[in-house]
């Protein structure tokens, strides 16, 4: 037993030895490692990675080892860089080197099989795709994404106001209604690429499909592997809504109702040709249909995570509320803002750039992949590393950002500070932005991302006031999280609880009739031509097995505070009752929003009238979590 255990012990050493000395012989002359942990043989420094929030310890390392440090898991290198200026020195000028993407365990045609751009190698196939993407963005943005982000924030705004507990539901039927209507023309799909989408962001994030932490799973057969059968059952579903979407467009295209879309835009384009195919060198719909279905999946999850951090960053900073709330007032003199202001609105601009700084909404980058063994300032990268640009430790950099964990919008707009820039018309704006990434592989829905932040944000500020919750039992303010996020490759702020009270009854009335005009254009437009989804809800099951437990655990308990918030007023108004004394007094339980909605027996009418709109709307979706939202079930 013991000469077993030492031939063992003996073994991983002669490993090691090996390993190390590969590793030196690599190393071109002159060259050294780059600092980092140190590796434990085999599996590297897997265990030290937490479950949850993992960008926090790539930072901390970075702390401790500097800007640009290597870690190796299971016998990959991982470089992470937390400097914009490293960051750009390797990614976008060495990005003949630099522009490729690791293989994902769980998903290991990533890199070859053409359905997923944004995770495709650097391939023919990813400089095709990308130059139609660039291109349908193009068509969009010159016409202003076709109002869509308008018409969506117009119908999100009277949700909130109406239901600010079920926001997060609120604000992902805005984004993905939007980018749906962006991709064919249409809502309808909203709803089931939301859930298809949120199990796509599970089969690659490091912290959702196991395989992807621990690479060896991988090999395991689909009927033995929970996460490949999950996978396929997904791309099933999710290939199949993306055939009947183009198919949809293509109707519309012919019979000449179709709405304006990415998709629409392409068959268009091909119409034109003779033989088919487009401008752009993509010959076939097939292709053009992952393209546009990337890009709907891309706009679908990620814009919710800022709009759900301004909410946060709002309940701790209620001067910079009003800071905000001051400009939209003056600039647009009462309405509320729109697209067309935006030149006027730097601070409106500041915050949602600040939002984006702030919290980043892919803290730990998409990963980039080497092609060739590199120097960088004396330190040898190898070919095959896995480069993070790590965008949470990015803007967390003291020079560029003093104060870098406060919520400080003043920084895009004061001379005083770094990132200041002239003129304020123009800037601050999300274009170039290290948060979308670097060099070739940067973000291409930069515009879909400016305009839905700009005008949910700046529709927020010009309806609501935000602010912490109180007690009904004690009147003391509900504690709200500061940076407690989930885990996934797109981060979101785990739920929490806020009142989002109407300013006034004006804007509360304004409000319900940007809702009803939403509603009407889309009934017209309804009526011209439906798409029917039920057949992919059905498909999905009433289950939903690509849901976001983070969330749900949350709302579960969220749910089950509500519960003893109005159990502790039962009992209250029981002894108020029992003592002879006046009323429960202090505050409802429903929070200041709704005791402006209740002040006056008109208002009561009016809700119910709006419940009634509510169910109206829902029939218009068609949609899985309707107008009602998930809570209801
Ligand atoms: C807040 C919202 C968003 C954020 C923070 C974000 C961030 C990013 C980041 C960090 C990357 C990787 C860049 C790199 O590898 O260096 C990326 C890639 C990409 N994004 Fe976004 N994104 C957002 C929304 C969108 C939207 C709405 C679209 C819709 C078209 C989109 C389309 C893409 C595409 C196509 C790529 C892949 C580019 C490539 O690999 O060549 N993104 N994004």
């Amino acid at each position: 037993m013991a000469s077993a255990s030492l031939l063992l012990i003996g073994l991983v050493f002669a490993l090691v030895g090996i390993n190390q000395y590969l590793k030196r012989k690599r190393l071109p002359p002159g060259a050294k490692p780059l600092p980092g942990p140190r590796s434990l043989p085999l599996i590297g420094r897997v265990h030290d990675i937490p479950k949850d929030s993992s960008w926090l310890k790539f930072y901390e390392w970075s702390r401790t080892y500097g800007p640009i440090y290597q870690m190796e898991i299971f016998g990959t290198v991982h470089v992470w860089i937390s400097s914009e200026k490293i960051a750009n020195d390797l990614l976008s000028k060495r990005a003949a080197t630099y522009s490729d993407r690791p293989q994902i365990p769980n998903l290991p045609d990533n890199r070859t099989s053409g359905e997923y751009l944004a995770l495709l190698g650097r391939t023919e196939t990813w400089k095709r795709q990308r130059r139609l993407c660039s291109n349908l963005m193009h068509a969009s943005t010159l016409r202003s994404l076709h109002g869509y982000p308008t018409r969506e924030r117009d119908r999100f705004l009277y949700l909130l106001a109406r239901d600010p507990a079920n926001y997060v539901e609120w604000i992902e039927q805005f984004t993905s209604r939007t980018v749906s209507r962006l991709s064919w023309g249409t809502a309808k799909p909203a709803q089931v690429l939301r859930h298809t989408t949120f199990g796509l962001l599970e089969t690659i994030s490091p912290a959702g499909a196991l395989p992807n932490l621990v690479s060896a799973l991988r090999h395991l057969p689909r009927w033995a592997s929970p996460w490949k059968s999950r996978e396929g059952k997904r791309h099933e579903l999710e290939d199949r809504l993306f055939r009947a979407n183009v198919e949809f467009a293509r109707r519309g295209v012919e019979d000449g109702n179709g709405e304006e879309g990415f998709i629409t835009t392409f068959l268009r384009e091909s119409g034109r040709r003779e033989g088919g195919g487009s401008k752009w060198g993509i010959e076939g719909k097939e292709e053009a249909m992952h393209v546009v279905g990337l890009m709907a999946i891309a706009g679908t999850l990620t814009i919710g995570s800022p709009i759900q951090s301004y909410i946060l960053a709002m309940c701790h900073y209620p001067d910079v509320q009003k800071e905000l709330q001051r400009e939209v007032d003056e600039v647009c003199e009462g309405r509320c803002p729109g697209w067309e202001d935006r030149e006027r609105l730097p601070m409106l601009r500041a915050v949602v750039k600040e939002v984006v700084r702030w919290r980043p909404p892919v803290p730990t980058g998409i990963p980039h992949a080497t092609e060739e063994d590199d120097v960088y300032e004396g330190y040898f990268i190898p070919k095959g590393a896995t480069i993070h640009a790590l965008e949470w430790g990015i803007t967390r950099n003291e020079e560029m950002y003093p104060d870098p964990e406060e919520f400080v919008p003043s920084r895009w707009l004061d001379p005083k500070f770094p990132t200041y820039r002239e003129p304020l018309t123009q800037y601050p704006n999300l274009s170039g932005f290290s948060q979308f990434g670097f060099g070739r592989r940067t973000c291409q829905g930069v515009p879909i991302v400016e305009q839905d932040l700009f005008l949910a944000i700046g529709g927020m500020a010009w309806a609501l006031n935000i602010q912490k919750k109180r007690d009904p039992v004690t009147g003391a303010e509900i504690p709200v999280h500061w940076d407690d996020y989930t885990s996934l490759l797109i981060a979101k702020p785990c739920r929490f609880e806020f009142d989002a009270v109407p300013r006034d009854q004006w804007r509360l009335e304004e409000m319900r009739r940007m809702f009803d005009s939403a509603r009407d254009a889309e009934r017209g437009q309804n009526e011209a031509r439906e798409m029917d989804i039920s057949q992919f809800e059905e498909d999905l099951g009433p289950e939903k097995i690509y849901r976001d437990q983070a969330c749900e655990v949350e709302r579960i308990k969220e749910d089950a505070r509500r519960q003893q918030e109005q159990e502790q007023c039962q009992q209250r108004e029981a002894q108020s009752e029992e003592t002879g004394s006046a009323g429960s007094g202090g505050y409802s339980s429903s929070g200041p929003g709704l005791e402006f909605r209740d002040s006056s027996s008109e208002a009561e009418t009016e809700y119910e009238d709006e419940d009634a709109t509510l169910v109206d709307i829902d029939s218009v979706d068609g949609s899985l979590m309707d107008g009602k939202g998930e809570a209801q079930e």
